[in-house]
């Protein structure tokens, strides 16, 4: 019987692996030093540049991190991040960090599952992501208008952040609830609304609950009341929902257009609440936190942007005027969305995917010194496949890499044009792949245009440059300070 030392020798040997460099730690064996550092970056926002330095001061696209004890790797290899993603994607899981992490407070749903429960969440959710149901984007008109009736039209300074977080709130709650708010919704009042982002926000950060504010790292493992009273609220919120579209039953109006609605499907499919209840959380979360991480990215960006700016502004004149957009029109829009994929370039709301080894495995590349052998990856271990980075890459984006430059994207005659295939993963790639990303860049594109046809002036009011803002997901951390004017 071989030992797992002498399986792991043979595996390495019979692959031809050699390890990749490696981040120096003044502390070989649990890497303390490096812990105190992650801990200080976290604190300074500064966590995606400290490690895309670690690869770019290294000059490779693998390295390995001693974390605690055992190996992490971060890699920015599109051949390591296609075989995690896809090809070898039978070989990873979403992490046990990750499972019980977000199981805390989102429950077992389609972010926390893997395998057949994954799948069967995945499949109850795909018919909300059909064409006909996306292209539907007169739903979102009311909540639009009522996004920039808050806005002051005076030039008065405002942060849209909280703005945005309540719109996307709004349209998810429709979109995949069937939950138009306002008089028809009796489950959830504005309050409601706004206790549960505050829950959440507290909820997906753990750097900043209370009692690691207080007591520093020793508070990661301190008893967090803020925490557990955080989850009651979600679970109350989405709890409500389900027991009023219960007791109102068929004697709800039917909607006029047949809508595949997740809420009624789940319902009709099983009765145990834990379940709906926690499938409910995690597609609300997926469908409302990135999509306003997206647009605060962006009206953190445009206002500083002025060519950038005029240039939207002519695309939507030429193509819509001053009338809501439709779907196809936002798909012929070439610039709108080249301003999107550019900030999801340089900004990524989800700024690395990580997986954890089922087994012993190997990634194909970063090994060696010229980093073209495979690397041994004992089971256990992370791989961190970094987006911010490899949006980057100045062979893949041109030397001007750290530049917002929509044009990037457009196809001129003069140019070669773009294609970074897994260099570029706003949305990850493969099997997990984002199942709203249609959606969210309707959403977005939309939110947009209503806002820009609204406004004729938009200024930043604010000096500071992004930083980022990390939790489930990524954006930028002084909000979108802006100011407005309906008229110039
Ligand atoms: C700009 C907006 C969005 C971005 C950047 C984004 C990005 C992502 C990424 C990177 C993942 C993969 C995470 C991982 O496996 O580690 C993901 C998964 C997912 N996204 Fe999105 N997303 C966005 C909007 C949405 C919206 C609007 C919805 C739903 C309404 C949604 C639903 C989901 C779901 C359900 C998954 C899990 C898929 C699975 O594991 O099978 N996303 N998203």
């Amino acid at each position: 019987e071989a030992t797992t030392g002498s399986r792991r020798r043979a595996l390495q040997r019979d692959k031809g692996c050699l390890p990749p460099k490696r981040f120096r730690t003044t502390d070989p064996i649990f890497g303390l030093d490096l812990f105190f550092r992650f801990f200080r970056h976290v604190k300074e926002h500064t966590l995606l540049s400290w490690f895309e330095r670690a690869l770019s001061d290294n000059n490779t696209n693998t390295i390995s991190v001693n974390v605690s004890g055992s190996p992490m790797f971060i890699t920015i290899d599109t051949e390591n991040v296609k075989s995690v993603l896809t090809s070898n994607f039978e070989s990873w899981s979403i992490g046990s960090e990750r499972i019980s992490f977000m199981s805390s407070f989102l429950g077992t749903g389609i972010f926390t599952t893997e395998g057949p429960a994954w799948r069967h969440s995945r499949d109850l959710l795909r018919p909300c992501f059909e064409r006909s149901q996306v292209s539907d984007v007169l739903v979102m008109e009311k909540y639009v208008k009522h996004f920039i009736s808050k806005i002051p039209g005076d030039g008065t300074t405002i942060d849209l952040e909280p703005l945005i977080h309540r719109l996307t709130m709004d349209v998810a709650l429709e979109f995949l609830f069937g939950r138009s708010t306002g008089e028809s919704d009796n489950a959830t009042t504005d309050k409601d609304r706004e206790k549960f982002i505050t829950a959440f926000n507290y909820c997906q950060d753990p750097h900043n609950a209370k009692p690691v504010e207080k007591w520093g790292i020793l508070g990661f493992w301190l008893p967090d009341p803020t925490f557990k009273k955080s989850v009651k609220c979600l679970q109350e919120f989405v709890d409500k929902i389900i027991e009023d579209e219960i007791a109102l039953g068929d004697s709800k109006p039917k909607p006029s257009k047949e809508r595949y609605v997740f809420l009624h499907e789940i319902l009709s499919q099983t009765s145990d609440r834990q379940r709906i209840r926690s499938e409910l959380l995690n597609i609300l979360i997926a469908g409302q936190e990135t999509t306003a991480s997206l647009l605060n990215n962006i009206f953190f960006e445009l206002p500083r942007q002025p060519r950038i700016l005029e240039n939207l502004r002519e695309e939507i004149r030429n193509h819509v005027g001053n009338e809501p957009p439709s779907w196809q029109q936002l798909k012929d829009m070439k610039y709108l969305r080249a301003v999107i994929n550019e900030s999801q370039r340089l900004y990524p709301i989800v700024p690395g995917i990580s997986r954890e080894a089922l087994h012993d495995t190997v990634l194909p590349r970063g090994g060696g010194l010229d980093q073209s052998s495979p690397v041994f990856v004992p089971k256990g271990a992370f791989v961190q496949c970094f987006c911010y980075s490899m949006h980057r890459i100045p062979s893949i984006y041109g030397e001007d890499a750290e530049i917002f430059n929509p044009d990037r994207w457009l196809d001129n005659k003069s140019s070669t044009p773009l294609r970074p295939g897994w260099a570029y993963l706003p949305f990850n790639g493969g099997p997990r792949i984002c199942i709203g990303q249609q959606f969210a860049l309707t959403e977005a594109g939309y939110v947009i245009v209503r806002l820009l046809q609204h406004f004729e002036v938009f200024e930043s009011r604010d000096n500071e440059p992004w930083r980022e803002k990390l939790a489930l997901t990524c954006t930028s951390f002084g909000g979108s300070k802006v100011g407005l004017k309906v008229h110039k």
